[in-house]
């Protein structure tokens, strides 16, 4: 069997909790065209004169708030999943290396995939932590690999798993940890929030891909995550729903909103929430911040009495599994193109 290595990649951390490395993550993050996708000097005057300086700020302040002494939570998070996937490979007498890397600042792509050349790989299977496919996330790190793989006398194999979020093993991941908080805050509506992109990013994306229901549109992917779940979970409409959050700018962003949901939902009377966040498989700042304090006090604010929200996967051991087995190595071995778990 092939030496195999595994790069998971995430989104990524500044290096310190401080403004100034948040400035310099923001900047290497928003300059990424497949993020801000309009011309250069645009994007540079904008993210280098406007975004970066000055929302480093808050951006720092929330950082400060989740910081550990390992860094922050998606390091965190992302170092434990690495750590027991690699035990999980061990135990089971797979040669496999896994190497965990962010898409900006660091552990960076390009550090991981050296150090999986020094292990003298042969094949590597990228596994983005984004279970639905984007441009500006699963997009933005095949491009960065192929971009440092690009420079190497030898390319190994490559497999890019682009998009898992309609497999059973990440649906069942969500669904159990969903199914323990409905038991036990027996909520009256569950919120399935998102970070959203801006509808421009999805028009561009279907003039390529020409697809009823094409699973490459972020949009219609998370939809067809929320409905598994919630099909799983027995939840019928108008008892869920899907949202989207995070929105940055004044371009329009995929709708609905999720402050304008729960708005919706508080003034309706629901006053008791459970939000879930499917596309953020750790914690970080949008979850534990954005859902678990702004949205909060928003819903708490127009009279909600009891809000919750469902932890993300982390790095428990029924996602550990579900990696493994999405991933498949020894099936995947026999593969040498790449491999669309969605399709
Ligand atoms: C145009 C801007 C952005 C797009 C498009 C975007 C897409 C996108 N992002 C994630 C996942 C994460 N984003 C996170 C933070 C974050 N996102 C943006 C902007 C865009 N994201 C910014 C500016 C930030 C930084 C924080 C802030 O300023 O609000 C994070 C969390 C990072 C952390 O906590 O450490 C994740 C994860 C997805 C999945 C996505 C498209 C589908
Ligand atoms: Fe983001």
């Amino acid at each position: 069997m092939k030496k195999v290595g595994i790069l998971l990649v995430n989104l990524g951390t500044p290096n310190t909790p401080e403004r100034s490395s948040v400035r310099k993550y923001l900047t290497e993050f928003l300059m990424d065209n497949r993020v801000i996708d309009i011309p250069y000097w645009k994007r540079s005057l904008l993210v280098k004169g406007v975004i970066a300086p000055f929302r480093s700020k808050h951006v720092a302040k929330e950082y400060k708030k989740l910081w550990g002494e390992d860094g922050g939570p998606l390091l965190v998070h992302g170092r434990s999943l690495e750590k027991k996937l690699n035990e999980m490979y061990r135990s089971a007498g797979i040669q496999v290396t896994v190497q965990l890397a962010m898409r900006y600042q660091n552990p960076s792509i390009q550090a991981g995939l050296e150090a999986l050349r020094e292990e003298q790989v042969e094949k590597i299977v990228v596994f983005p932590l984004f279970p639905q496919y984007a441009s500006a996330t699963t997009g933005s790190v095949a491009q960065k690999v192929m971009e440092v793989v690009s420079t190497w006398q030898v390319i190994p194999s490559m497999e890019f798993i682009n998009s898992y979020h309609t497999h059973p093993l990440y649906i069942d991941a969500f669904v159990e940890k969903v199914k323990k908080d409905i038991e036990k805050y027996k909520p009256e509506h569950v919120l399935f929030s998102y970070h959203g992109v801006p509808e421009r990013h999805i028009t561009k994306l279907n003039k390529e891909v020409r697809r009823k229901n094409n699973p490459y549109d972020y949009k219609v992917a998370c939809k067809e995550t929320s409905d598994l779940i919630a099909d799983k979970l027995g939840l019928s409409r108008p008892s869920y729903t899907t949202s989207f959050q995070s929105r940055l700018g004044k371009d329009p962003w995929i709708k609905p909103y999720t402050d304008a949901t729960i708005e919706s939902l508080a003034q309706a009377g629901t006053k008791n929430l459970l939000v879930v966040s499917p596309s953020f498989v750790a914690d970080c700042l949008e979850t534990t911040l954005e859902i678990g304090e702004e949205y909060r006090e928003l819903f708490e604010s127009l009279g909600g009495q009891k809000f919750h929200f469902t932890e993300s996967l982390n790095d428990d051991e029924q996602w550990v599994e579900a990696i493994f087995n999405i991933i498949n190595i020894k099936n995947s071995n026999r593969l040498s193109v790449s491999k669309i778990h969605a399709a």
